[in-house]
Order: C-alpha cells, then sequence, then structure tokens
C-alpha cells in the first residue's frame, strides 16, 4: 500500500512522517524531492529565482520517475506499506500554480501536469493532506518573504482542493493547525484505518 503525504509548506508532514516510523518500523519511508541526483537537479532549480518553470516541471517529474523505477515499485512489490513524504499531488498542486503564474502556452495547468503523469506514474492508494492555512504554513517554513510566498501557498491551496474535489475518497483530511501531537495522533490513526482494511 502507498500512502502519500500532503500538505503546504510547514503543514507538519515532516514531523508525521518521523513519528510513523516508530509505529511502522518495517515500512518503507521515502520522500520526494529524492536525495538522488535527480533530487539534487531539483535542489539547484528551487534555488534559482530564475529558473524556467517548464524546466522545473520537467526536473521534478525526472525525480518521480526515478523514484518509482528505484523505490516506490520495489517495495510495492515486496508488500512493503510505502509511506511518501510528498509525492505526485505536490506537483499537480505548486507546478500548477507555478504554471499559472508564468508566461507559458499552457492554458490549464494542473490538468496538464496530471496528464504528464498518467501514462508512467502510479497514484497513491490513499494520502494524507495536512491541512494549515498558508500564512502559518510560511511562518513555520520560515519564509522570509512572508507576503509573497504565503500569496503562492494560497494558490497551491486552492490546487490541493481541487484534488481534493477530484478524488474524496483517496483523501483524508487532516487539521494541521492543531497541536503536533494531536495531528500526529490523528494521522496514526488514519494509517492504521488504511492499514487493517
Ligand atoms: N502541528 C504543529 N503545530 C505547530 N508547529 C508545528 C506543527 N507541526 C510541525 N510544526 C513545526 O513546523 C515546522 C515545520 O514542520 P515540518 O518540517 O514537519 O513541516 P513540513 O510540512 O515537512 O514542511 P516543509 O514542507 O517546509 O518541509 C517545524 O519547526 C515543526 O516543528
Ligand atoms: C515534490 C515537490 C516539491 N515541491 C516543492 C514544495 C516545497 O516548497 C519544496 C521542497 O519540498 P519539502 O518537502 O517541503 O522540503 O519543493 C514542488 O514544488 N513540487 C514537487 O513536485
Amino acid at each position: 500500500m502507498l500512502i502519500t503525504l500532503e500538505g503546504l509548506d510547514g503543514s507538519g508532514k515532516t514531523t508525521v512522517w518521523e513519528a510513523l516510523h516508530d509505529v511502522y518500523p518495517d515500512a518503507t519511508f521515502t520522500r520526494e524531492p529524492t536525495d538522488s541526483w535527480y533530487g539534487e537537479a531539483v535542489g539547484r532549480s528551487m534555488g534559482d529565482p530564475d529558473a524556467d518553470p517548464l524546466a522545473e516541471l520537467f526536473l521534478y517529474t525526472a525525480d518521480h520517475a526515478n523514484h518509482l523505477s528505484e523505490t516506490v515499485r520495489p517495495a510495492l512489490a515486496g508488500g512493503d506499506l510505502v509511506v511518501s513524504d510528498r509525492y505526485s499531488d505536490s506537483r499537480f498542486a505548486y507546478q500548477g500554480a507555478t504554471l499559472a503564474r508564468a508566461d507559458t502556452e499552457i492554458q490549464r495547468p494542473l490538468e496538464y501536469v496530471r496528464g504528464i503523469h498518467a501514462a508512467f506514474s502510479r497514484p497513491p492508494d490513499a494520502t494524507i493532506y495536512l491541512d494549515v492555512d498558508p500564512e502559518t504554513g510560511a511562518e513555520r517554513a520560515g519564509r522570509s518573504d512572508k507576503f509573497e510566498r504565503g500569496g503562492y501557498l494560497a494558490a497551491v491551496r486552492d490546487n490541493y482542493e481541487r484534488l481534493i474535489d477530484a478524488d474524496p475518497g483517496r483523501f483524508h483530511r487532516v487539521d494541521a493547525a492543531r497541536a503536533p501531537e494531536d495531528v500526529v495522533a490523528r494521522v496514526e490513526d488514519i494509517v492504521a484505518g488504511l492499514v487493517d482494511r
């Protein structure tokens, strides 16, 4: 079973992901961007304010393709529970928002990014969405330009809502504004329910 953790920057994904290690010591814990050279290329692009948004989309997507073949598919084939801190929905939400702001010919960016993945990706079985408002997320993540980053994250959040509307059975929304211990407990309950099912 493939479970993904999604949400805005600072929503608490990594906190939850780390807590789940103790509960499921035999599971495969992974993340995107990965620490492969593809992920390093993504990191270079993220650090470049002038990075081409389409090129950046394809770097993230290349990292995803390698993540699938090197980690996710082998672990699933071996019967593992796989928990990924960010996965394809991050691309749909973030690059969908980036491309909507960019000067490109692409008319429906979120649908475009989904379409690129359709032929080769492996959708999650379940996705836990840590729901936090953009300002709180940006502040927790320590963004220096809070206003601008918050504005971008608002567009990303709108995209996550569209993804949830399109596939409500896959998403499990958790109020990530609550105290960390409450968020972790709620996520552990959800994962236990999914794994026992
Ligand atoms: N529920 C919470 N309430 C308050 N602070 C939190 C909560 N969850 C996490 N934090 C804090 O917010 C910061 C970001 O948390 P974390 O790294 O888990 O989020 P993230 O979603 O993985 O962020 P990013 O996407 O930026 O990597 C950390 O300092 C963490 O301790
Ligand atoms: C996988 C993925 C990530 N991003 C963005 C989201 C964050 O701002 C950074 C780094 O991720 P972190 O887990 O929050 O450290 O990358 C993205 O825009 N598109 C993606 O596909």
